[in-house]
């Protein structure tokens, strides 16, 4: 099952920035290994904000919650979960 993700990233202004970049080290290597697991199929950054749009392949709800709320900056993040389905008019 494909899911559309949106993911903005808000962190408090009041956290220091070697926490910050822990957070983001951390995020890095778990939407990799994702990446290379093949779950994770893609991310593009939203230009001009600190957001993504991401597709995840997954067999499930509960597969994507548990892979959403593990990410280090699920805390810092709203999102947005759009399901896709086939097109009828798509060629693959
Ligand atoms: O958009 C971001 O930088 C946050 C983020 C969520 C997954 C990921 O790999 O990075």
């Amino acid at each position: 099952m494909l899911y559309l993700v949106r993911m903005d990233v808000a962190f408090p202004e009041s956290m220091p920035a070697d926490e910050r970049d822990r957070l983001k080290a951390a995020e890095k290597e778990f939407s990799q290994a994702l990446q290379r697991d093949g779950r994770f199929r893609h991310i593009w950054r939203v230009v001009g904000e600190y957001a993504n749009y991401s597709v995840f392949d997954v067999a499930s709800n509960d597969e994507l919650h548990e892979i959403l709320s593990g990410f280090p900056l699920f805390p810092y993040m709203t999102m947005k979960v759009t399901p896709l389905a086939k097109h009828p008019n798509a060629i693959d």
